[in-house]
């Protein structure tokens, strides 16, 4: 087995609280992603999101099911969105090489037996994924930056200037429940999903990256009334309960990938926070 994945459990947010650091990281941090060969992860039980990096170094890695599904495969019950942080590489799905480059993203649905991740040529292979339950298949597909929904928000002058790139979206393709997209800080800016959200309907898993140096980013989450911050460094990710907000600010400017599953698959389904009422 070169696969993984420790279990989550979900929170209350009462009772987070009275987390302190140590409570916070281990509840809701993702620290190790990517270890040589191997696939790993955390299945959450917050909707159920598998949250796990893929890191072939000098051999192919089969994404094989885990004791948590009580499966024959992994997929035989779940979908799973994979986008490539890494160098250009190749998934092998049921015998049809997809080519993904940095930054593209591959959707593989329900009932696909056989996935194969190789590593590149080029260098360093890192593959970000997110899997939730899936109740119909619905064809692979390959996302490039060209057939994302692109959004920019926020200015320079708010230190917030972004492009959101909704890559496995439902506008872009068909998924069961799950949805994922890539957002880039412009330079000088530093602050992602301010003004902040919650949205009950869907939990949310964030996956930090393009973070250089020893630039870190400060994470908040917990009710709007009630946060917390947790400090993060490139290549980690976190868990986002459905009740708590998810915002950033990093020491540089960084990109990061989100992933959600849970009720429905509106994007804009969003309770905005005004800042001056966080607390
Ligand atoms: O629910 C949506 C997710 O939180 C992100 O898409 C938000 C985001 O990338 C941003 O505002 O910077
Ligand atoms: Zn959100």
């Amino acid at each position: 087995m070169n696969i993984t994945i420790k279990t989550r459990y979900s929170s209350h947010p009462e009772d987070f609280k009275s987390y302190g650091t140590k409570e916070i990281r281990n509840n809701f941090l993702i620290e190790d992603l990517f270890v040589t060969n191997n696939i790993s992860g955390v299945y959450s039980l917050e909707d159920r999101l598998i949250v796990g990096g893929i890191h072939p170094v000098d051999k192919p890695l089969q994404l094989e099911a885990v004791g948590q599904l009580k499966a024959e495969t992994f997929l035989e019950r779940r979908e799973i969105g994979i986008i490539n942080v890494g160098a250009k590489t190749t998934i092998e799905v049921d015998g049809t090489v997809y080519s993904i480059d940095h930054k593209e993203a591959l959707y593989i649905g329900k009932g696909i037996s056989n996935v194969i991740f190789n590593p590149s040529k080029e260098g360093k292979t890192f593959l970000y994924f997110n899997s939730a339950p899936a109740h119909k298949n619905y064809p692979t597909t390959k996302v490039s930056r060209e057939d994302a929904e692109v959004v920019t928000l926020g200015s320079l002058e708010n230190s917030n200037h972004r492009t959101i790139y909704k890559l496995l979206v439902n506008s872009v393709v068909k998924t069961c429940q799950l949805q994922m997209g890539m957002t880039e800080l412009k330079p000088g800016s530093v602050w992602n999903t301010m003004p902040a959200h919650t949205h009950d309907r869907r939990m949310e898993a964030y996956f930090y990256f393009d973070l250089k140096d020893e630039n870190v980013v400060s994470h908040y989450m917990g009710q709007p009334d009630e946060t917390r911050h947790i400090w993060l460094k490139n290549h980690q990710a976190i868990i986002s309960p459905p009740w708590s907000i998810h915002s950033g600010a990093g020491t540089s400017n960084y990109t990061f990938i989100w992933g959600m599953a849970g009720e429905n698959m509106n994007y804009g389904d969003m309770d905005t926070v005004n800042p001056s009422d966080l607390k």
